[in-house]
């Protein structure tokens, strides 16, 4: 038996920060939440410390590894929220695909798809309970380990995202191979992104009866795609995920919990994403505040959308910065977040200094009114 491997997803310890599920649901809270993306990363130096020398998805693998790479940020600042330490693409993993982690070079997959006949290569039913049951290990052990501090956020990518990095192969500028997929073999890309869901509602709904108290969805390739292309390839199998994890947790005997949706670049989409059975929708830094309220019509609770960059600005800077964001999106339904993740080559100090001015402008606010 591996260490660990008796912690049960029960009798969790009691969470006293609730301010993030709070602010998602739209209810009042004290201050405005804030956590950022990629806060377990390469910015601090303890991560790298952690993590030298060892392969990237190993350490994905480790539930005891994962848990100490989400409290490590913790430790540090007081975010509103951990995610847990994972990647989006064990889910290509989990249907059979190999993916490399290479330094300087990303995520790879040595063979990806290129026609459609390829899909033939991928596993023809997945038991997402024991080709990611590392995952689910690495919620519980960490819901157990936070005791109670800030709820613990699980994730996945979405379908349009997995199906651009299985035929890529990597990252890409353009996602051309991927896209040509979508014109070219639109019944095949259908196909995989009907596959890749099914998985997503199962190994999400996994995450919550492990521990998790929230979701997030990235869908980080929103922006190569056309509000069209949006429409018929992503937006249907976001809506899906939502509905189908919320029926399977009801099935479950499972609460609700607040699903976020996140399409980076996807601005041309936030009426349809507030209307998509989200409780959360994320912005990158491209949208204003203000026009993102009007065009989500208090349907839904926003999250963001600080310029990751904005952190190399002195600390005096960010607190301005912050105060403005935070009196545009205003302090209900609202959680502070970044635009995109954190940089490797950010300075903790400064992250430090973003979520004090959060917390700090937030409170004054609410004090005021
Ligand atoms: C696109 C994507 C990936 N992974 C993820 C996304 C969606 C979010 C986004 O839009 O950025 C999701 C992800 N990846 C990671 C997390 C952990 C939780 C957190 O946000 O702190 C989360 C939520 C850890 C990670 N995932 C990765 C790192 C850095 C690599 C390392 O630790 O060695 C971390 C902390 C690697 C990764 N994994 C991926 C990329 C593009 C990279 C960067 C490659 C590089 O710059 O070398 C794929």
């Amino acid at each position: 038996m591996e260490k660990n491997d008796h912690i049960l997803p029960k009798d969790f310890p009691e969470l006293k920060n609730d301010t993030f599920l709070r602010a998602a649901r739209g209810e009042e809270v004290e201050h405005v939440p804030v956590w950022c993306m990629r806060q377990a990363g390469r910015y601090l130096p303890e991560f790298r410390e952690f993590r030298a020398g060892k392969d990237f998805f190993q350490t994905c693998r480790s539930p005891e590894d994962c848990c100490e790479l989400t409290l490590q940020p913790l430790r540090r600042f007081p975010f509103d929220a951990a995610i847990i330490f994972s990647d989006i693409l064990v889910v290509p993993q989990a249907l059979g695909m190999d993916v490399q982690m290479l330094a300087g070079k990303g995520p790879t997959f040595p063979e990806p798809l290129k026609e459609p006949d390829d899909l033939q290569r991928l596993r023809k039913k997945v038991d997402v309970a024991s080709e990611l049951g590392y995952v689910f290990r690495a919620i519980t052990l960490t819901r157990h380990k936070l005791e109670g501090k800030v709820p613990l956020i699980g994730f996945s990518g979405a379908p349009w995202t997995l199906m651009s990095y299985m035929i890529e192969g990597g990252g890409s500028t353009t996602h051309s191979k991927a896209k040509r997929w979508l014109y070219r073999h639109p019944e095949a890309s259908h196909v995989l992104l009907k596959r890749l869901t099914d998985i997503i509602v199962e190994y999400l709904v996994g995450q919550v009866k492990a521990g998790a108290q929230a979701l997030q969805v990235f869908e980080s390739h929103a922006g190569c795609l056309g509000p069209v292309e949006f429409k018929e390839f992503a937006l249907p199998y976001l809506k899906d995920i939502a509905c189908r994890v919320k029926d399977g947790l009801k099935e479950e005997g499972l609460d609700n919990i607040p699903m976020v949706v996140f399409a980076k670049d996807g601005h041309y989409a936030l009426e349809d994403l507030s209307q998509s059975h989200y409780e959360v929708v994320g912005l990158d830094w491209t949208i204003d505040p203000r026009a993102a309220r009007n065009r989500t019509g208090g349907k839904v609770s926003l999250q963001g959308n600080m310029d990751p960059c904005a952190l190399y600005a002195t600390k005096e800077c960010i607190s301005e910065i912050v105060k403005s964001m935070v009196e545009a999106f205003g302090t209900r339904g609202y959680i502070a977040n970044l635009g995109h993740g954190l940089y490797p080559d950010m300075d903790p100090e400064s992250v430090g200094a973003f979520v004090e001015a959060v917390h700090a402008h937030s409170r004054r606010l609410l004090n005021h009114k």
